[in-house]
């Protein structure tokens, strides 16, 4: 097996008493931030990703170089905790579907998700979604399958529909149903607009397990861990809460830095120490246990310190 991130996933969906909570990170800043404070699971988005890396909307825009190289950044920094990464559409035809899970999976993602829309894609929180007919969508799931076999790996399989928006439940469902039948783990039935859907998806999918997608600003009603996992859900996705605190806290200090010509540091905890002062974010990036690395390895580049 090339990647034991998979099994780990695996094994947590296993977990009857556990609901799989998933910070959204768009690179390797916010991946350290919620590892520091400790959360078990992380989820590349996919939006943040086009945000952040390109300064562009979610809207098909990142190519599978694009997202694969971010994955492989996030899921590369703690190996122990299990990334589930946004795929988008596959990035193209069975051929090209599989040799995009393959690159997800060399990259040490434990998950991914594979929806129905067409490559020219939007986020699934906008209107006027197009989609792929379902036996596109079933082939994409099928080729996502393969290239798990291929790799004789274990990466989790998300199969996505967006097709609530344009087509209702009833057919959502059933490409969801479809997708399982050809071969997918768990379901995302994305753009849910009221609690009862939220309910009745989890209820009429039964057993396989479902993702929640909780977007500010989105369509679905925004609910904690304990009355997601209440209504049944095993993993909850919160991809843009990180996009949204940088772009907030970045707009803050850049209109200070616009209007006053500088920035005051800001004091810690202890009075003293500035807060956010560059040490501390390289420490929080792993400087100690790169000079640490550095010393057993016989290297000599941090004798005199760093
Ligand atoms: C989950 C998602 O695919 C993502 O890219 O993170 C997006 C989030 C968003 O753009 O609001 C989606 O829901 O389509």
């Amino acid at each position: 097996m090339v990647n034991k991130a998979g099994a780990k996933l695996r094994a947590q969906l296993a977990d009857p008493d556990r609901i799989i909570v998933c910070p959204g990170v768009q690179d390797g800043l916010s991946a350290r931030v919620c590892l520091q404070q400790g959360f078990e699971n992380l989820y590349m988005t996919g939006a943040g990703t086009a945000v952040s890396l390109l300064g562009m909307p979610d809207l098909g825009l990142t190519t599978a170089d694009d997202m694969v190289r971010n994955a492989a950044i996030i899921a590369g920094l703690d190996r122990t905790v299990p990334v589930i990464a946004d795929a988008d559409t596959g990035f193209g035809g069975p051929v090209m579907v599989a040799r995009s899970v393959e690159r997800y999976i060399l990259a040490g993602v434990a998950g991914l998700h594979i929806e129905d829309q067409v490559t020219t894609k939007r986020c699934g929180h906008l209107q006027g979604k197009e989609l792929v007919d379902a036996d596109v969508f079933a082939s994409r799931i099928r080729a996502t399958v393969a290239a798990r076999k291929r790799l004789d790996d274990d990466i989790v399989i998300i199969a996505r529909t967006d097709a609530l928006q344009s087509r209702g439940l009833d057919e959502a469902l059933a490409r969801l149903r479809a997708a399982v039948a050809a071969g997918a783990d768990v379901v995302f039935l994305e753009g849910m607009t009221t609690a009862d859907e939220m309910e009745q998806v989890v209820q009429r999918m039964v057993p396989t397990p479902c993702l929640l997608n909780m977007v500010a600003g989105g369509v679905t009603p925004l609910v904690d861990a304990q009355e997601a996992k209440r209504m049944g859900y095993k993993i909850v996705i919160w991809p843009l809460f990180a996009l949204t605190s940088t772009y907030l806290a970045l707009q803050k200090t850049a209109q200070e830095l616009k209007s006053t010509g500088a920035i005051k540091d800001r004091l810690g905890p202890d009075g003293k120490t500035v807060a956010g002062g560059v040490r501390e974010i390289f420490q929080l990036c792993g400087l100690s246990e790169c000079a640490e690395f550095d010393k057993e390895m016989s290297g000599k580049a941090f004798t005199d310190g760093v």
